[in-house]
Protein backbone atom coordinates (compact mmCIF):
# COMPACT_ATOMS: atom_id res chain seq x y z
CA UNK A 1 0.00 0.00 0.00
CA UNK A 2 1.17 3.52 -0.94
CA UNK A 3 1.54 6.58 1.75
CA UNK A 4 -1.18 9.08 0.86
CA UNK A 5 0.85 11.59 2.42
CA UNK A 6 4.59 11.87 2.80
CA UNK A 7 7.63 14.38 3.15
CA UNK A 8 11.01 13.77 3.11
CA UNK A 9 13.86 15.28 4.40
CA UNK A 10 11.98 18.70 5.65
CA UNK A 11 14.24 21.41 7.19
CA UNK A 12 12.66 24.74 8.92
CA UNK A 13 14.78 26.82 11.05
CA UNK A 14 14.21 29.90 13.04
CA UNK A 15 17.32 31.89 13.23
CA UNK A 16 19.21 29.82 15.02
CA UNK A 17 16.94 27.25 16.07
CA UNK A 18 16.60 24.15 13.69
CA UNK A 19 12.68 23.33 14.39
CA UNK A 20 12.14 20.42 11.29
CA UNK A 21 16.33 18.51 11.08
CA UNK A 22 15.44 16.51 7.74
CA UNK A 23 12.13 15.31 9.24
CA UNK A 24 10.76 12.58 7.00
CA UNK A 25 6.87 11.49 7.39
CA UNK A 26 4.21 8.74 5.86
CA UNK A 27 0.57 8.49 6.16
CA UNK A 28 -1.07 6.09 5.02
CA UNK A 29 -4.64 5.70 3.70
CA UNK A 30 -7.63 4.95 6.69
CA UNK A 31 -4.93 4.95 9.69
CA UNK A 32 -4.87 6.87 12.67
CA UNK A 33 -1.04 7.80 13.05
CA UNK A 34 0.03 9.32 16.31
CA UNK A 35 2.68 11.94 16.00
CA UNK A 36 4.19 12.32 20.13
CA UNK A 37 7.60 13.64 20.98
CA UNK A 38 8.80 16.13 23.64
CA UNK A 39 8.06 19.87 24.03
CA UNK A 40 10.23 21.47 21.84
CA UNK A 41 10.79 18.65 19.23
CA UNK A 42 9.25 19.69 16.40
CA UNK A 43 5.55 18.31 16.04
CA UNK A 44 4.12 21.45 15.56
CA UNK A 45 6.31 22.61 12.83
CA UNK A 46 5.75 19.02 11.11
CA UNK A 47 1.68 19.85 11.20
CA UNK A 48 2.56 23.61 9.93
CA UNK A 49 4.43 22.50 6.92
CA UNK A 50 2.12 19.15 5.84
CA UNK A 51 -1.30 21.66 6.21
CA UNK A 52 0.76 24.90 4.34
CA UNK A 53 1.26 26.79 7.85
CA UNK A 54 4.77 27.43 7.01
CA UNK A 55 6.56 26.70 4.30
CA UNK A 56 9.31 24.67 4.98
CA UNK A 57 13.21 25.85 3.94
CA UNK A 58 14.08 22.13 2.54
CA UNK A 59 12.43 19.00 1.71
CA UNK A 60 9.89 17.81 -0.51
CA UNK A 61 6.16 16.56 0.60
CA UNK A 62 4.07 14.87 -1.38
CA UNK A 63 0.28 13.89 -1.82
CA UNK A 64 -1.11 10.78 -3.14
CA UNK A 65 2.22 10.80 -4.94
CA UNK A 66 2.06 14.10 -6.52
CA UNK A 67 4.74 17.13 -5.43
CA UNK A 68 3.01 19.67 -3.44
CA UNK A 69 4.02 23.17 -2.52
CA UNK A 70 1.51 24.55 0.26
CA UNK A 71 2.51 28.23 0.61
CA UNK A 72 -0.57 28.80 3.06
CA UNK A 73 -3.65 26.76 4.94
CA UNK A 74 -5.96 27.49 1.95
CA UNK A 75 -4.55 25.66 -0.45
CA UNK A 76 -3.71 22.29 1.67
CA UNK A 77 -7.49 22.87 2.50
CA UNK A 78 -8.33 22.46 -1.04
CA UNK A 79 -6.42 19.81 -1.74
CA UNK A 80 -8.12 18.34 0.95
CA UNK A 81 -6.10 18.27 4.06
CA UNK A 82 -8.09 19.95 6.83
CA UNK A 83 -6.42 20.63 10.17
CA UNK A 84 -8.41 21.12 13.39
CA UNK A 85 -5.84 23.35 15.51
CA UNK A 86 -5.35 23.10 19.56
CA UNK A 87 -6.92 26.87 19.87
CA UNK A 88 -9.86 25.42 17.46
CA UNK A 89 -10.08 28.55 14.94
CA UNK A 90 -14.14 28.40 15.90
CA UNK A 91 -15.87 31.95 16.02
CA UNK A 92 -17.12 31.94 19.58
CA UNK A 93 -20.16 34.23 18.64
CA UNK A 94 -21.22 32.93 15.46
CA UNK A 95 -23.50 29.50 15.24
CA UNK A 96 -22.42 26.36 14.28
CA UNK A 97 -23.86 26.73 10.75
CA UNK A 98 -21.50 29.53 10.07
CA UNK A 99 -18.71 27.78 11.49
CA UNK A 100 -19.07 24.72 9.89
CA UNK A 101 -18.44 26.93 6.96
CA UNK A 102 -16.54 29.18 7.87
CA UNK A 103 -14.04 30.61 5.21
CA UNK A 104 -15.82 28.88 2.82
CA UNK A 105 -20.09 29.57 2.44
CA UNK A 106 -22.42 28.46 0.06
CA UNK A 107 -23.70 31.59 -2.21
CA UNK A 108 -27.64 31.45 -3.77
CA UNK A 109 -27.68 30.08 -7.15
CA UNK A 110 -27.64 32.51 -9.86
CA UNK A 111 -27.16 36.59 -9.46
CA UNK A 112 -28.42 36.84 -6.02
CA UNK A 113 -25.13 34.72 -5.13
CA UNK A 114 -23.24 35.75 -7.93
CA UNK A 115 -23.50 39.23 -7.94
CA UNK A 116 -25.53 40.30 -4.10
CA UNK A 117 -23.23 37.25 -2.64
CA UNK A 118 -26.23 36.15 -0.87
CA UNK A 119 -25.33 33.14 1.60
CA UNK A 120 -27.73 29.80 0.56
CA UNK A 121 -28.17 29.84 4.36
CA UNK A 122 -30.75 26.73 3.96
CA UNK A 123 -28.79 24.69 2.10
CA UNK A 124 -25.53 25.35 4.59
CA UNK A 125 -27.81 24.81 7.88
CA UNK A 126 -28.86 21.32 5.84
CA UNK A 127 -25.16 19.76 5.20
CA UNK A 128 -24.52 21.38 8.81
CA UNK A 129 -27.18 19.19 10.36
CA UNK A 130 -26.59 16.52 8.28
CA UNK A 131 -22.41 15.95 9.06
CA UNK A 132 -23.01 16.45 12.25
CA UNK A 133 -25.94 13.72 12.89
CA UNK A 134 -23.85 11.86 10.63
CA UNK A 135 -21.13 11.81 13.70
CA UNK A 136 -23.87 11.14 16.19
CA UNK A 137 -23.47 14.66 17.52
CA UNK A 138 -27.28 15.64 17.31
CA UNK A 139 -27.65 16.38 20.85
CA UNK A 140 -26.80 19.66 19.85
CA UNK A 141 -30.46 20.57 19.04
CA UNK A 142 -29.63 24.13 17.41
CA UNK A 143 -27.42 24.49 14.35
CA UNK A 144 -28.17 28.26 14.79
CA UNK A 145 -26.77 28.61 18.36
CA UNK A 146 -23.87 30.28 18.84
CA UNK A 147 -20.59 28.42 19.56
CA UNK A 148 -19.91 30.03 22.79
CA UNK A 149 -23.00 28.23 24.44
CA UNK A 150 -21.41 24.52 23.73
CA UNK A 151 -19.75 22.61 26.47
CA UNK A 152 -15.64 22.47 25.35
CA UNK A 153 -16.44 18.71 23.97
CA UNK A 154 -19.29 19.61 21.98
CA UNK A 155 -17.11 22.86 20.38
CA UNK A 156 -14.59 19.92 19.69
CA UNK A 157 -17.14 18.03 18.18
CA UNK A 158 -17.93 20.87 15.33
CA UNK A 159 -14.45 21.33 14.76
CA UNK A 160 -13.92 17.77 14.26
CA UNK A 161 -17.33 17.79 12.22
CA UNK A 162 -16.40 20.61 10.05
CA UNK A 163 -12.35 18.89 8.86
CA UNK A 164 -14.60 15.39 8.71
CA UNK A 165 -16.93 17.59 6.08
CA UNK A 166 -14.48 19.18 4.37
CA UNK A 167 -11.17 16.59 4.38
CA UNK A 168 -11.38 14.80 1.60
CA UNK A 169 -8.43 13.28 1.62
CA UNK A 170 -6.51 13.81 5.65
CA UNK A 171 -7.34 15.21 8.50
CA UNK A 172 -5.03 16.54 11.40
CA UNK A 173 -5.85 17.08 14.99
CA UNK A 174 -3.54 18.85 17.05
CA UNK A 175 -3.95 17.99 20.51
CA UNK A 176 -8.28 17.51 20.32
CA UNK A 177 -8.41 16.28 23.68
CA UNK A 178 -5.66 18.50 25.86
CA UNK A 179 -8.37 21.19 27.06
CA UNK A 180 -11.98 18.41 27.67
CA UNK A 181 -12.52 16.42 30.75
CA UNK A 182 -12.98 12.88 30.94
CA UNK A 183 -16.28 12.59 29.88
CA UNK A 184 -15.90 14.83 26.92
CA UNK A 185 -12.22 13.54 25.78
CA UNK A 186 -13.75 10.30 25.22
CA UNK A 187 -17.03 11.39 22.57
CA UNK A 188 -14.18 13.34 20.68
CA UNK A 189 -12.02 10.07 21.08
CA UNK A 190 -14.95 7.89 19.73
CA UNK A 191 -15.34 10.79 17.02
CA UNK A 192 -11.61 10.10 15.53
CA UNK A 193 -12.42 6.28 15.36
CA UNK A 194 -15.88 6.74 13.41
CA UNK A 195 -13.63 9.80 11.05
CA UNK A 196 -11.68 6.68 10.39
CA UNK A 197 -14.48 4.17 9.92
CA UNK A 198 -15.70 6.45 7.24
CA UNK A 199 -12.01 5.95 5.15
CA UNK A 200 -10.40 9.43 6.26
CA UNK A 201 -6.73 8.84 7.60
CA UNK A 202 -6.32 11.00 10.77
CA UNK A 203 -2.93 12.97 12.16
CA UNK A 204 -3.42 12.82 15.93
CA UNK A 205 -0.77 15.20 17.82
CA UNK A 206 -1.10 14.07 21.28
CA UNK A 207 1.04 14.64 24.72
CA UNK A 208 -1.44 12.08 26.15
CA UNK A 209 -0.18 8.29 26.04
CA UNK A 210 -3.47 6.11 26.86
CA UNK A 211 -5.63 8.28 24.46
CA UNK A 212 -2.34 7.57 22.19
CA UNK A 213 -2.44 3.90 22.85
CA UNK A 214 -6.73 3.74 22.75
CA UNK A 215 -6.72 4.87 18.84
CA UNK A 216 -3.56 5.10 17.11
CA UNK A 217 -2.51 2.31 14.33
CA UNK A 218 0.97 3.64 14.79
CA UNK A 219 2.98 5.52 16.25
CA UNK A 220 5.33 8.75 14.89
CA UNK A 221 8.08 9.06 17.65
CA UNK A 222 9.28 12.76 17.00
CA UNK A 223 12.67 13.69 18.34
CA UNK A 224 14.94 16.57 17.94
CA UNK A 225 13.68 17.73 14.44
CA UNK A 226 13.18 14.19 13.26
CA UNK A 227 11.41 11.01 13.10
CA UNK A 228 13.13 9.06 15.31
CA UNK A 229 10.88 5.51 14.95
CA UNK A 230 7.68 4.62 14.24
CA UNK A 231 6.19 2.09 16.79
CA UNK A 232 3.05 -0.46 17.13
CA UNK A 233 1.17 0.28 19.85
CA UNK A 234 0.40 -3.45 20.03
CA UNK A 235 3.94 -4.08 20.85
CA UNK A 236 4.90 -1.56 22.59
CA UNK A 237 4.18 -0.11 25.96
CA UNK A 238 3.21 3.04 27.19
CA UNK A 239 6.53 3.63 29.07
CA UNK A 240 8.99 2.55 26.06
CA UNK A 241 7.36 5.34 24.01
CA UNK A 242 7.78 8.20 26.66
CA UNK A 243 11.57 6.66 27.20
CA UNK A 244 11.86 6.87 23.08
CA UNK A 245 10.62 10.57 22.80
CA UNK A 246 12.80 11.87 25.64
CA UNK A 247 16.32 9.62 24.49
CA UNK A 248 15.85 7.31 27.52
CA UNK A 249 15.91 4.49 25.42
CA UNK A 250 17.29 3.91 21.48
CA UNK A 251 15.03 2.61 18.97
CA UNK A 252 15.80 -0.96 17.82
CA UNK A 253 17.68 -0.92 14.51
CA UNK A 254 14.97 -2.22 12.42
CA UNK A 255 12.75 0.62 13.54
CA UNK A 256 14.75 3.30 12.34
CA UNK A 257 13.04 4.74 9.34
CA UNK A 258 15.62 4.41 6.33
N1 LIG B 1 7.76 30.90 15.05
C1 LIG B 1 8.85 30.45 15.69
N2 LIG B 1 9.89 31.26 15.94
C2 LIG B 1 10.99 30.82 16.58
N3 LIG B 1 11.16 29.56 17.03
C3 LIG B 1 10.16 28.72 16.82
C4 LIG B 1 8.94 29.10 16.15
N4 LIG B 1 8.12 28.01 16.10
C5 LIG B 1 8.78 27.00 16.69
N5 LIG B 1 10.00 27.41 17.13
C6 LIG B 1 10.98 26.59 17.83
O1 LIG B 1 11.16 25.39 17.09
C7 LIG B 1 11.29 24.28 17.97
C8 LIG B 1 10.22 23.25 17.66
O2 LIG B 1 8.95 23.80 18.02
P1 LIG B 1 7.55 23.06 17.79
O3 LIG B 1 6.48 24.00 18.26
O4 LIG B 1 7.47 22.56 16.41
O5 LIG B 1 7.68 21.83 18.79
P2 LIG B 1 6.57 20.88 19.43
O6 LIG B 1 7.14 19.51 19.41
O7 LIG B 1 5.29 21.08 18.74
O8 LIG B 1 6.50 21.40 20.90
P3 LIG B 1 5.27 21.41 21.98
O9 LIG B 1 4.99 19.99 22.30
O10 LIG B 1 5.88 22.15 23.11
O11 LIG B 1 4.14 22.12 21.32
C9 LIG B 1 11.23 24.83 19.39
O12 LIG B 1 12.54 25.02 19.83
C10 LIG B 1 10.51 26.15 19.21
O13 LIG B 1 10.91 27.09 20.18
Amino acid sequence: MEPILTARGLVKRYGRVTALDQADFDLYPGEILAVIGDNGAGKSSLIKAISGAIVPDEGEIRLEGQPVHFTNPMQARDAGIETVYQNLALSPALSIADNMFLGREIRKQGPMGSLFRMLDRKKMEKIARDKLSELGLMTIQNINQAVETLSGGQRQGVAVARAAAFGSKVVIMDEPTAALGVKESRRVLELILDVRSRGLPIVLISHNMPHVFEVADRIHVHRLGKRLCVINPKEYSMSDAVALMTGAKEPPKELVAA
